[in-house]
């Protein structure tokens, strides 16, 4: 690559990125102290399991939806096939959710922002996945302490979809040529910001994220089996459609 199309790469992926956010840094930055009262974190912990799971993937896959228009705008991706861009989407979408919601995490108070206002994980306790939760927070934790810039998160989080180790792709190669072209738009950026170590933790955070997604998987296959009518007629047809 030239480096003017690597600067056009970039700034075409911050740039989306920044179209597809839901929400601005600084927008949440000032509700970053509206916390839940005692109330209604009551009225959170008295639904009943499928509710509050529901509540959630509801949440979960507005989210996503914008992490779907993201993906459609990072160059090359629509060169490939339907079917490898649903497979990076199934395994990948997520990822990039948590990606996201790290960058409003307040590590002060130990909070996520959700629905509105900053939410401990006692909110989230009528889910009944704990270890899912802990693990959550944990991540965000772990990202907020890199302290990316938006443009090192919007090249991260394409890395993070345009993987060409996911299970069944048609055309692995193909997706192998547009990794490339985004890890070289990572690695300009880092070094251009004189971070390359940052590399390395970025690497090891796609590990971390990938075994998050396999346990927010577990617990749903859970979830579905004692909540079939819920997980089948009342989650969203796009959560189902990529996480089931
Ligand atoms: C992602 C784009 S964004 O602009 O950053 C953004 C946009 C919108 C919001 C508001 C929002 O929907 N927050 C949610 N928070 C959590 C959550 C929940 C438990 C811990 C930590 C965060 C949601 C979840 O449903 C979730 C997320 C990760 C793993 C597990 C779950 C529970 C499910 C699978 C039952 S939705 C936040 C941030």
């Amino acid at each position: 690559h030239s480096l003017r199309n690597i600067d056009e790469l970039c700034a075409s992926i911050v740039r989306s990125h920044r179209e597809t956010s839901q929400y601005r840094v600084e927008e949440l930055q000032a509700l970053r102290w509206k916390l839940f009262s005692r109330e209604e974190i009551q009225a959170y912990q008295s639904k009943s399991v499928d509710e509050m799971w529901q509540h959630c993937a509801i949440r979960l896959t507005d989210a996503v939806q914008f992490v779907v228009e993201f993906a459609k705008h990072i160059p090359g991706f629509r060169m490939l096939s339907q079917n490898d861009q649903i497979a990076l989407l199934k395994t990948g979408s997520m990822e990039v959710v948590l990606v996201r919601m790290s960058r409003f995490f307040n590590t002060e108070n130990n909070t996520v922002f959700f629905d509105g206002k900053f939410a401990g994980t006692e909110v989230f306790k009528s889910l009944a996945c704990g270890d899912l939760i802990a693990a959550v927070f944990d991540f965000a934790h772990g990202m907020c302490a890199l302290k990316l810039t938006e443009q090192q998160i919007a090249l991260f989080s394409a890395l993070v979809l345009i993987n060409a180790d996911r299970p069944c792709l048609e055309d692995r190669s193909k997706v192998q040529r547009v990794q490339r072209s985004v890890e070289s738009g990572l690695t300009h950026i880092l070094h251009r910001d004189n971070q390359e170590s940052l590399i390395h933790k970025l690497y090891q955070k796609m590990g971390v994220l990938r075994s998050l997604c396999s346990l927010h998987m577990e617990k749903l296959h859970w979830f579905s089996q004692r909540y079939p009518l819920t997980a089948h007629s009342l989650f969203p047809p796009l959560y189902k459609e990529l996480f089931a």
